[in-house]
């Protein structure tokens, strides 16, 4: 299965409690990092381990060592460093590869703006982190720029995924493995997912503009 939708009723919970129109910058900002650690642990079920023999307390002791690949997470900026000291949390070893990527507001067309990737990608795990996959622009151009820089091992983590983005995602990349918290109904004429959460790189910054 290439999405997951994570059922558990602390990422349900929080989700619920992000969706609140009145929720302030500070706990949408907590709960974010909160679900981004949640879905790293699903997103991290598969790892392999080893055993390896160290020095205990009272003699050599066999115990478990995660063995695969090294991971980079790779935020799409703005809103996905919403995410990022949540996943640090659980890996905190991990190299960040940081995408720039913004949506044309009128077109919905991804425009890249920065590209910092670490070395070694062919022998790293790549998490990509964003709170939305709305249409699916930014999270395609972001796994088509990895694969062109040698990753072949991609996942890609996200609070709300919308079906369109979904279908459009995996039409074009078959072998990323999703996880979220939620897919929704749908887009908008705007483009925005519905219920979703609004603007999440606004919400998470304090940038929404008051009406
Ligand atoms: O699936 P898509 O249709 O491409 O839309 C999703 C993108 O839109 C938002 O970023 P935005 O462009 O608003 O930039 P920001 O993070 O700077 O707010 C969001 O964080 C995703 O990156
Ligand atoms: O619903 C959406 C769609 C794109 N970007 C967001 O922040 N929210
Ligand atoms: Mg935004």
């Amino acid at each position: 299965m290439s999405v997951h939708e994570i059922s558990h009723p602390l990422v349900q919970h929080k989700l619920g409690i992000m969706r609140r129109a009145d929720l302030s910058t500070k706990s949408f900002r907590e709960l974010a990092q909160e679900i981004g650690a949640l879905l790293t642990y699903e997103a991290s079920k598969d790892f392999p381990l080893e055993d390896v023999v160290i020095e205990g307390w009272c003699g050599n002791v066999t115990v478990k060592k995660i063995a695969g690949k090294k991971v980079t997470v790779v935020p799409i900026l703005r809103a996905g460093i919403g995410m990022l000291d949540g996943v640090l949390s659980l890996i905190p070893g991990a190299k960040v590869s940081a995408v720039g990527i913004a949506r044309n507001e009128e077109t919905l067309e991804a425009g890249t703006y920065l590209k910092k990737l670490v070395g070694d990608l062919d022998q790293r795990l790549a998490l990509i982190i964003d709170p939305m996959l709305a249409t699916g622009g930014s999270m395609e151009a972001t796994i088509t720029m990895l694969k062109q820089a040698g990753c072949r091992d991609i996942k890609a983590l996200v609070l709300v995924a919308a079906p369109e983005g979904i279908e459009r995602v995996l039409s074009a990349h078959p072998d990323v493995k999703i996880y979220t918290a939620s897919i929704d109904e749908r887009l908008n004429q705007d483009g925005y997912i519905i219920p979703g959460l609004g603007d999440a790189g606004d919400r998470i910054f304090g940038t929404r503009q008051k009406e």
